[in-house]
């Protein structure tokens, strides 16, 4: 009797094959990413890289010259469209400015108590609308419902800035809970906060993404000057 291996697919997602250009520049040429449920990818790279638009070609969201995404090896079209598949962070403000932020976490069926174990100092806010908060305030309440929410999949990008070193540390915490549930992609130019909790990190260079092994990867390929101390 021969005993084949059980296989156990990890829940991912992958966007493959990724081409952009625009104005005859070849932004990108043909990179693939992907989320794995248990893991965070790290995605840094130098202004104009082509992070925020892998993340919104993955979403489905921008239209670009070819880019196949797969869930669980089956390709779907326009991911953001299924139901409890993905959701993701724009760089820029997400949130509707004129809704309460109390009225944003029932839309979204955010757990405000479960918030608010982790970040106490923000039940200040819940009666303020949205366009009242201070920046790094907007950015924080947009990054919990997005990586609270039930979605199997989240991309952010640069969840970090704007937010203060203080939240930025619980934030991280809660990240690395939330990824036993999901997989997750960051990119943020924060890149020592990267390098803390991805498990795996690319650069995206020329249009293609390096495999960042550790922080001297970053200067050899040019994304930092030089090695700062700890
Ligand atoms: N609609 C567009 N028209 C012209 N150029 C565009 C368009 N969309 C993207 N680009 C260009 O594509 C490149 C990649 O942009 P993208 O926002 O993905 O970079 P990024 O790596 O996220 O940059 P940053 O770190 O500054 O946020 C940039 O040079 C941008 O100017």
């Amino acid at each position: 009797m021969s005993h084949k291996p059980v296989e156990i697919m990890i829940d991912n997602l992958v966007a493959e094959n990724i081409f952009f250009s625009v104005m005859q520049r070849d932004i990108l040429k043909g990179v693939t990413i992907r989320a794995d449920k248990g893991k965070v990818t790290g995605l840094l790279g130098r202004n104009g890289s082509g992070k925020s638009t892998m993340l919104q070609a993955m979403f489905g969201t921008l239209s670009v010259q070819e880019c196949n995404v797969f869930v669980n090896g089956q390709m779907v079209k326009n991911a953001y469209g299924k139901a409890g598949l993905v959701n993701y962070l724009p760089r820029k403000p997400y949130l509707p400015g004129r809704l309460k932020v109390a009225d944003a976490l029932k839309q979204f069926g955010s757990d405000v108590a479960y918030i608010l174990l982790w970040f106490p100092e923000v039940e200040e806010d819940l009666e303020k609308r949205i366009n009242e908060l201070s920046g790094g305030r907007e950015r924080l309440w947009s990054v919990l419902i997005l990586l609270l929410a039930n979605t199997r999949f989240t991309l952010l990008d640069e969840p970090f800035t704007h937010i203060m070193p203080i939240h930025i540390e619980r934030l991280k915490e809660l990240i690395s809970i939330k990824k036993v549930d999901k997989g997750i992609i960051i990119t943020d130019h924060m890149y020592r906060h990267l390098l803390e909790i991805s498990n795996s990190l690319y650069l995206m260079k020329d249009g293609k993404s390096i495999y960042i092994r550790d922080k001297q990867d970053l200067v050899l390929h040019g994304y930092l000057s030089f090695l700062e101390s700890d």
